[in-house]
C-alpha cells in the first residue's frame, strides 16, 4: 500500500518535472494513471492509439484518446493536424478506391475520418497499409485490409510528413517507416500528404532538424555511415531505441541512420540517387517527385493546399 502510494506521489511529481514534449512519448499506461490520480489533463496523443488497444480495459476507458475529441483540450498543432487529414479524406477518397494507408500521427486522424464516412456513406475502400502501426489502425477501425500482392495497384495513397519544401519534396521517415511508405506511394496514382503548418518549408531542414532518415542492412550500418559522410558530408547517426537498448530496429528489421545533412542547397533527386547506390541502403526518406498535393492545416484552423 506505502508503495502504491509512493508510485502515485512518484508519477506525479514525475509529470509536474517532465515538459508536455515529453509527456507525450509516455504510453497510454502512463496517461491513464495520470489521469486516473486526477493531475494534470495530459493528452493520449494518436501516436498512443496502438498502445490503447494493447492495453487492459481500464486502461482503454481511462484514456483520453478514447473520450470524444470535444472533452479532450486539442492543442493546435494536432487540430491542425486533424483538420488537414480530415479535409483531404474528404476530398480524395471516393468510392470502392484502393487506398493506401500511411504512418505517423497525422494519419490517425485520417483513419479515423475515413472509418467515419465508409460508415455513413457505406462506402467500399480496401486499404493497404504502410506499416505495422497503419495496419493496427485499419484493423482496429473494421476497414478492409489488403496488401500489394492483392492490390499492386492503388487509386491514391495518403501519408504525413516529416518536412515539405516548396518543390513538394519531402523528408519521410520520422517514425521509421519510410520504406513500406514509399513503395505503396510508388504503386499509387496519387499521394496526398497531410501534416500541420510546421512541416511547411522553402528548403528541406529549415524546419525539420533531425535530418533524412536512411533504412540500412543492419550489416552494413558503419560502411554506410562512412560512405554518407565521406561522400556527402555532415553526420550519418545511428537512430537510437528510447525504450529498448540498442538501435531502432524498422518493420522490415533494419536499422536507421539519420543523416545530418550540411546547410546548402541540394538537387534532391540526384542527392536521393547518390545515397541509394550505397550498398546496403536500403531507402532513403526523401520522397522526389512523388507528392501530388499536400494539404497543410494551419494554426488558426483553415487548411491551406499545395500542389505541383
Ligand atoms: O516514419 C514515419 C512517417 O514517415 C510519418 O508519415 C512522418 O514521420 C510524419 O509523421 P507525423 O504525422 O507524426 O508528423
Amino acid at each position: 500500500m506505502a508503495m502504491a502510494k509512493a508510485t502515485v506521489v512518484g508519477a506525479y511529481s514525475l509529470v509536474g518535472a517532465v515538459s508536455r514534449r515529453v509527456a507525450r512519448y509516455l504510453h497510454a499506461s502512463d496517461y491513464c494513471a495520470i489521469r486516473a490520480i486526477g493531475t494534470a489533463r495530459v493528452r493520449c496523443v494518436s501516436r498512443c492509439a496502438l498502445w490503447c488497444q494493447v492495453k487492459t480495459q481500464s486502461c482503454k476507458n481511462l484514456c483520453s484518446h478514447h473520450l470524444s475529441h470535444s472533452s479532450v483540450e486539442m492543442g493546435s498543432v494536432d487540430a491542425a493536424k486533424k483538420a488537414a487529414a480530415v479535409k483531404a479524406v474528404d476530398e480524395y477518397v471516393k468510392n470502392n478506391f484502393v487506398l493506401g494507408i500511411g504512418s505517423g500521427s497525422t494519419i490517425v486522424y485520417a483513419v479515423e475520418r475515413l472509418a467515419e464516412r465508409v460508415k455513413l456513406e457505406n462506402l467500399s475502400i480496401v486499404c493497404v497499409p504502410t506499416s505495422f502501426q497503419a495496419r493496427q489502425l485499419i484493423i482496429q477501425h473494421n476497414l478492409i485490409l489488403s496488401d500489394l500482392e492483392r492490390n499492386p495497384k492503388l487509386d491514391c495513397a495518403i501519408d504525413g510528413a516529416d518536412e515539405v519544401d516548396a518543390k513538394l519534396t519531402l523528408i519521410k521517415g520520422g517514425g521509421g517507416c519510410l520504406t513500406q511508405e514509399k513503395i505503396v506511394a510508388s504503386c499509387a496514382k496519387q499521394l496526398i500528404i497531410v501534416c500541420d503548418f510546421m512541416k511547411d518549408s522553402k528548403a528541406l531542414g529549415e524546419k525539420y532538424k533531425k535530418g533524412v532518415p536512411i533504412e540500412v542492412i543492419p550489416m552494413a550500418f558503419v560502411p554506410v555511415q562512412r560512405k554518407i559522410e565521406e561522400d556527402l558530408g555532415g553526420k550519418a547517426e545511428l537512430r537510437m531505441a528510447k525504450q529498448k537498448a540498442g538501435p531502432v530496429v524498422t518493420d522490415n528489421g533494419n536499422f536507421i541512420l539519420d543523416w545530418i545533412f550540411p546547410e546548402k542547397s541540394y538537387d534532391w533527386e540526384s542527392t536521393n540517387t547518390k545515397i541509394k547506390m550505397i550498398p546496403g541502403v536500403v531507402e532513403t526518406g526523401l520522397f522526389v517527385n512523388m507528392t501530388h498535393k499536400v494539404f497543410y492545416g494551419m494554426a488558426d484552423g483553415s487548411v491551406k493546399e499545395k500542389s505541383v
